[in-house]
């Protein structure tokens, strides 16, 4: 069924919006419930290593809101497969395996082994059994391919923002019904919807929202968590 039009997001939002005076006592707060619910998500000893681990590898992890809400979505999704493309040192992933359910297998692409290798430590660490990581080593683009239409429950992307338009493409046919494509950094922390920003990342944040938004079979939100979050659904 052809979904109404006021359903539909705007990217980005150019004017103000009619009911900007409700929009005007959300924003004064903005700052405030962002930083609690950023605040909010203790991490234990082992979320902590991997995080620094990250730090020191400059591979930004996801904030603990973000990963927070990867645990909720793959808890929510009872997801037993899904495709992570950015590994990194393994933060995010850490949250979507305990979201997971307890036998769900997570495949997790990365290009620098030495981000895997740290990932896998983290795993290990964390006491997450082997048989539920694949840590693939190679170019998202290059290994998307292999995997299986329709067979996973999440997609969760979060390597380069130029690339986002492009993994976008390549991975929601991945998508069971029902499954959850998920793109970190989609506002790029705000500035992906300042049309006045052109430079190749913020071009390309917009270009994947744009792909998500005009996909009548996803059912998309945004969360202002992190630098925000891009969530769909696929019905
Ligand atoms: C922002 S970090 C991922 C952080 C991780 N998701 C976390 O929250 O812990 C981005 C990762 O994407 C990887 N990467 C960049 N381009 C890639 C590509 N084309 N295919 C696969 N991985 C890529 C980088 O090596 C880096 O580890």
């Amino acid at each position: 069924m052809q979904r109404a039009r006021w359903t539909r997001f705007r990217v980005p939002h150019a004017e103000a919006p009619p009911w900007k005076d409700n929009l005007t006592v959300v924003l004064a707060n903005a700052d405030l419930m962002l930083s609690h619910a950023e605040t909010s998500v203790a991490e234990d000893d082992t979320f902590r290593a991997a995080r620094e681990f990250s730090d020191d590898l400059g591979a930004r992890a996801v904030t603990p809101a973000t990963g927070a809400l990867l645990a909720f979505l793959a808890r929510l999704a009872s997801a037993r497969a899904v495709v992570e493309i950015g590994t990194g040192a393994g933060v995010s992933g850490l949250y979507l395996l305990r979201g997971m359910a307890q036998d769900g297998v997570l495949t997790t692409i990365d290009t620098d082994t030495e981000h895997l290798r740290a990932a896998r430590r983290a795993f290990r660490e964390a006491g997450v059994a082997t048989t539920r990581t694949r840590l693939i080593n190679g170019r998202a683009l290059d290994v998307l391919p292999r995997l299986a239409d329709g067979a996973y429950d999440i997609i969760f992307v979060d390597a380069n923002v130029i690339d986002q338009p492009s993994f976008v493409a390549a991975s929601s046919r991945l998508l069971r019904p029902g499954g959850i494509l998920i793109v970190n950094a989609a506002l790029l922390g705000g500035r992906a919807s300042d049309q006045s920003q052109q430079d190749p990342a913020a071009v390309s944040a917009r270009e994947a929202t744009t792909m998500i938004t005009e996909d009548d079979s996803l059912t998309e939100l945004i969360i202002p968590l992190g630098e925000g979050v891009l969530c769909a659904i696929r019905s």
